[in-house]
């Protein structure tokens, strides 16, 4: 009975902590928080200093060890796998969670350059109880000068079990230590919570490819007038894709697509910029992963080219329906072919791959095709951020982000 009295105080104790104080470790972060925003000059936040860095790993609790996950080695991956898959992100109502397959976090982690210190688990008698990922990137910010390598940071997630363990905290202050250490300063990362201070936030639009499927696991709702016959019939796609020259892409159009999408990339605020070696990674078609199209003209000329990456979601307790399969927009570039038209053939090809819905963010040029081609806004908002950098007017228009994060 005392236990739980204490446990029950210790808890209430956390709510009270959390309505006074909220976002208690964030504000011991650089990040720019509302009243110091206009003394702040544009850049770094904070100038690192490499000789202070700390040399050895953040202090655990007892019995909690430090782990560096190598997704090459199947077991690894299968624990990484498994603890994404029963505790990250869910919706709003906990009807969906996301399920990364393991070749897709082997495509998201293991990039060309990518540092073996920064698949950063924590595990607990050889559990993997916790995870965070880091990869490396050149971010352009605002202008050409502001070329910055940095950190790409992803897949925080603390097993359900342990939360308002403080592990959060102690996760992001180690992988900062971890790339503190290589002498960069500066993070990039999204998350549907708003937490100080996001530089940008988007929408999430969806387009349905299966109504049927979509209203059987709860992700569209019928209103009073609407049948699933008439959503059928209103969502209907042609059997194949309408552009002339549309195919795979092959290893043969990579250095096009490289020029393609570099030069693209240069009318937002926010970009990479890819190595060729960076596109094969990139962009190769992967079975289950991500999918790439190119339109080949006369000659072998590529002139435009769509992607989109598989993530399906688990439907937690659904009689008919263990998976939600999603498709979700990556890069595409238009300059030959309208990009309603290229974005209407990417989802006949959604939709013969056999996903039940396509997903874009309103970043880049997306909202040029988004009401045509009949997505609805969802209830998903994902929030950009940039860790230790002032921008210049603090905030991003969706359409200025040129950065896609999966
Ligand atoms: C770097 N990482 C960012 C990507 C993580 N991504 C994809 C994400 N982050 C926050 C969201 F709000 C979100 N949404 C997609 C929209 C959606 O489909 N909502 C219904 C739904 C179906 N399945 C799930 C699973 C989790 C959350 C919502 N779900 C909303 N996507």
């Amino acid at each position: 009975q005392q236990v739980v009295v204490k446990k029950n105080i210790q808890y209430n104790q956390q709510l009270i902590d959390k309505l006074n104080k909220p976002h208690q470790f964030w504000q011991t972060q650089p990040m720019p928080n509302i009243n110091e925003m206009d003394k702040l000059k544009p850049g770094p936040i904070q100038l690192g200093v490499l000789a202070e860095v700390r040399k050895d790993p953040f202090n655990l609790i007892e019995k909690y060890e430090w782990f560096n996950v190598d997704l090459r080695n199947e077991e690894q991956a299968q624990q990484v796998y498994t603890l994404l898959k029963e505790n990250y992100v869910e919706d709003d109502d906990n009807m969906f969670r996301f399920d990364y397959s393991i070749e897709f976090l082997r495509w998201a982690l293991l990039p060309p350059g990518q540092y073996a210190d920064w698949l950063v688990g924590v595990r607990v008698n050889q559990k993997l109880v916790g995870f965070i990922s880091g990869i490396p990137v050149t971010l352009f910010i605002e202008n050409q000068q502001n070329k910055v390598k940095m950190t790409e940071i992803n897949f925080l997630c603390v097993h359900k079990k342990i939360r308002s363990n403080r592990l959060a905290p102690v996760l992001i202050k180690e992988i900062t230590r971890r790339v503190h250490i290589k002498n960069m300063w500066q993070a990039v990362y999204t998350a549907g919570i708003v937490v100080p201070t996001p530089i940008s936030q988007t929408r999430y639009y969806h387009r349905s490819l299966n109504a049927k499927k979509l209203i059987e696991v709860g992700f569209s709702s019928l209103s009073a007038r609407q049948t699933i016959s008439r959503q059928q019939k209103l969502y209907k796609l042609p059997e194949e894709p309408k552009t002339p020259g549309l195919r795979p892409m092959k290893k043969k159009d990579v250095a096009q697509v490289t020029k393609l999408l570099n030069e693209y990339l240069k009318n937002f605020k926010l970009y990479f910029k890819y190595t060729e070696e960076e596109v094969k990674h990139w962009f190769l078609p992967r079975k289950d992963v991500i999918s790439t199209y190119v339109v080949e003209k006369e000659q072998g000329i590529v002139t435009d080219f769509l992607s989109f990456y598989n993530l399906p979601s688990q439907v937690i307790n659904n009689p008919k329906h263990t998976h939600l399969k999603a498709a979700y927009s990556y890069y595409n570039v238009a300059t030959q072919t309208p990009i309603v038209q290229l974005m209407y053939d990417a989802l006949i090809l959604a939709k013969n791959e056999g996903f039940d819905v396509f997903n874009a963010l309103d970043i880049m040029d997306n909202d040029k095709f988004l009401k045509e081609l009949m997505f609805c806004s969802g209830d998903g908002q994902l929030n950009y951020y940039l860790y230790n950098w002032k921008l210049e007017n603090d905030m991003l228009k969706p359409e200025e982000i040129g950065i896609v994060l999966v």
